[in-house]
């Protein structure tokens, strides 16, 4: 039993068909891809594991329990954190109290009890550790609505993170960061994923898909098409006439050109 588990989920807006009847998996320990085109239904599928769409039909498991008529908040208490492809942060709050807020809202009104959360010593340490692991310490006294773009998505990371989650959905994590950040950002998630924690990326960057992706779920026009390692992934055929748009693919063109 993998921890979330997607099962035969199908969203119709209307007359389209978001999520075509998906089947997957993420899992303690891995970091699995959520890739395709765009409109393909990548966001759409989070929401649905989050909680904020409730799919036409099919369910969403998550430590064995099916979670899919459970609220966003509920989910969000029993490990379930996620960032937003558009930036969520509090932006008159500092950094640093944007982080504060998620471990106050996650530790509950007892949270001034334990020495991990509140606003002890201990508390205040975790927070700066915190900042200081996704690498934005520097702006802890920054208003939130003042970082650069890139900046913000760490800070997104480091409030899912202060919510100690098990599954972190992530939604176009990379985009504002520049290439040295985004390297030592797959590395972050790298360590993260080796201290259990199960991550879903819905990623356009497919350098880093494929760097740190252990296992990845292509989605195209709502179904998922391919799933497989990176290498496997690389070499689809059907993957590569998704993002391509047409049948014509050379043999040893890769993914990774295709959509470059
Ligand atoms: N609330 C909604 N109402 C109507 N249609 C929607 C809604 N949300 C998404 N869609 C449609 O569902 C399809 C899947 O959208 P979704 O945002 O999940 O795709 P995506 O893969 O995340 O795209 P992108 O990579 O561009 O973010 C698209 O055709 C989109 O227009």
């Amino acid at each position: 039993m993998a921890l979330l588990e997607v099962d035969d989920v199908v969203v119709k807006f209307g007359g389209v068909t978001a999520v075509n009847h998906a089947t997957f998996t993420a899992d303690s320990g891995v970091i699995t891809g959520l890739i395709g085109p765009n409109g393909a239904g990548k966001t759409t599928c989070f929401n649905v594991i989050s909680g904020l769409q409730r799919p036409t039909s099919g369910r969403v498991r998550f430590t064995g329990r099916s979670v899919t008529r459970w609220p966003v908040h509920r989910r969000a208490k029993h490990g379930v954190g996620r960032t937003f492809q558009r930036l969520e942060a509090f932006g008159s709050l500092t950094v640093r109290d944007n982080v504060r807020v998620a471990a106050d809202i996650q530790g509950g009104p007892l949270a001034w009890l334990r020495p991990d959360l509140g606003s002890g010593r201990s508390g205040r340490l975790a927070i700066e550790a915190l900042l200081d692991r996704v690498g934005i310490a520097e702006y802890a006294d920054e208003r939130a609505d003042s970082i650069p773009t890139g900046t913000a998505r760490l800070l997104e990371l480091a409030r899912a993170l202060a919510c100690d989650p098990k599954l972190l959905l992530l939604d176009e994590p990379s985009s504002g960061l520049d290439e040295t950040e985004t390297d030592a950002f797959g590395d972050l998630l790298k360590d993260l994923a080796s201290e259990g924690c199960a991550i879903l990326m819905v990623e356009h960057d497919m350098d880093l898909v494929m760097a740190v992706c252990d296992e990845i779920h292509v989605l195209d026009f709502g179904t998922i098409i391919a799933s497989g390692d990176p290498a496997e992934i690389r070499n689809d055929p059907a993957v590569q006439r998704a993002y391509l748009g047409y049948a014509e693919v050379e043999d040893d063109t890769s993914v990774m050109e295709a959509i470059s």
